[in-house]
């Protein structure tokens, strides 16, 4: 018995401890995958959000976890004898070593990971839009088989990604991400995978002007991006058509790309007078090289599904008539492997990229904040309104 007694007091007065400790500043150093400084202070949002007590083991090594990470090894004297509570996590923190800060912020933010996925609904059946669970008006999100599918569901506007679009996307990547499912999946509904932004996004002007719809429009992709770069478990698209701007260099976060032999893959920035985002000016160069890179992403080179494959955006093509039964065959097999395998296995493979993709995201971003500006990109965007200039 260690003396801290599980009643509602003693869990508030808990995550008010940890909340208490000022924000951490940490980096990673080395080779193994650690957690950012953002997952450590998601994990501690998180962690409010537990509707069930974990006990007091788990809570004490949480507890342990946090001062390691944000203090390092235990150097305080130990607590007397009677002072059961102070003792017991004296004891948790002690036993922890000599572990770096890094290494315990990671195990932080797996155990609260555990944690809150051991608490999330048990998906059995499909859900779909129509059920009271899911109320997304963009997509349709729907979970069979330990597979969890984002269907971009704007087939009349060859699924062009709105502002309620990117929101629900994010929602549902979250959801994805806490799920029982083993695997998620994006893909198209009509004959487009996706056109990429929504190009009326950049003609709601509202009566703060230009600059704040700028700005708002940078932080929405900031984020939105941010999300892919996150996503804990093995990401799928399946590019059931053309897929254009966003939609192509997003592809770069994504784990495995499955096209149809019908697909091409377009990024017209300079024709938009825009310039890259979705990681891809680092993606990219990284996967093909950099001149090729330079094909797609300055001079406007749309890729057939094959040339895609050969640069290494594309895993896989597959005959438009057969494509979406031979995916889904290998989907469903794959997705009878061990999760939390796959899961690690994923974080190990990405982890160390992190912080870099997340620096050129929000560096992407303030590029294209001066972009939307300029005189280039809003007579691209009105002559695709008014004269309908297609790519
Ligand atoms: C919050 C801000 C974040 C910003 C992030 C930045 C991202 C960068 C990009 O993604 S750049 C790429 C932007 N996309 C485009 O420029 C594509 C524009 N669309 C087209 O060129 C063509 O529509 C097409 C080639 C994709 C398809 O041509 P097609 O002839 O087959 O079909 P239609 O043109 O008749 O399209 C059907 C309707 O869909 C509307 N639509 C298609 N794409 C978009 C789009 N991206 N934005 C807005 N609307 C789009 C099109 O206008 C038709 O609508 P209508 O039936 O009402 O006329």
């Amino acid at each position: 018995h260690i003396g801290f007694h599980i009643c509602p007091q003693n869990i508030i007065s808990f995550y008010r401890l940890i909340q208490s400790f000022p924000a951490v500043k940490l980096h990673l150093t080395g080779a193994v995958m650690r957690a950012t400084e953002v997952e450590f202070d998601k994990a501690k949002e998180h962690l409010k959000t537990l509707k069930n007590d974990p006990g007091n083991d788990t809570k004490l090594r949480i507890y342990a976890l946090f001062k390691q990470a944000t203090q390092g090894s235990c150097s305080s004297p130990k607590p007397g004898m009677l002072d059961f509570v102070n003792k017991a996590k004296w004891e948790a923190w002690n036993s922890l070593g000599n572990i770096s800060k890094e290494d315990a912020r990671q195990k932080y933010v797996d155990l609260v990971g555990t944690l809150i996925s051991s608490e999330a609904p048990i998906q059995k059946e499909a859900t779909t839009a129509g059920d009271p669970k899911s109320s997304y008006q963009t997509l349709q999100v729907t979970t069979e088989n330990n597979i969890t599918t984002i269907l971009l569901n704007r087939p009349e506007k060859k699924n062009a990604i709105s502002r309620k679009m990117y929101e629900e996307i994010m929602q549902a990547l979250e959801q994805a991400g806490k799920d029982d499912s083993v695997l998620t999946v994006m893909t198209g509904s009509g004959d487009y995978y996706c056109s990429g932004n929504d190009l009326s996004n950049f003609t709601q002007v509202g009566a703060e002007g230009v600059e704040k719809l700028a700005r708002d429009s940078g932080e929405l992709l900031t984020r939105y991006v941010s999300h892919f770069i996150d996503f804990p478990k093995p990401l799928i698209a399946v590019v059931n058509g053309p897929a254009v701007g966003i939609a192509v260099t997003g592809l770069g976060l994504f784990d495995v790309v499955y096209a149809t032999d019908r697909a091409t893959f377009h990024a017209p920035f300079s024709q938009l007078g825009q310039s890259p985002e979705g990681c891809s000016s680092y993606t990219f160069p990284k996967m093909m090289g950099t001149a090729k890179a330079n094909e797609i992403l300055l001079f406007n080179k749309k890729l057939t599904a094959a040339q895609a494959c050969d640069l290494g955006l594309v895993t896989e093509v597959f005959p438009d008539n057969t494509f979406q039964q031979e995916v889904w065959k290998k989907l469903r097999a794959y997705a009878k492997l061990p999760k939390d395998s796959l899961r690690y296995s994923k974080q190990l493979i990405r982890g160390m990229e992190k912080e870099k993709l997340h620096a050129v995201n929000a560096q992407e971003c303030v590029r294209l904040q001066e972009r939307w500006l300029s005189e280039e990109c809003m007579n691209a965007i009105m002559s695709f309104f008014q004269n309908k200039s297609k790519l």
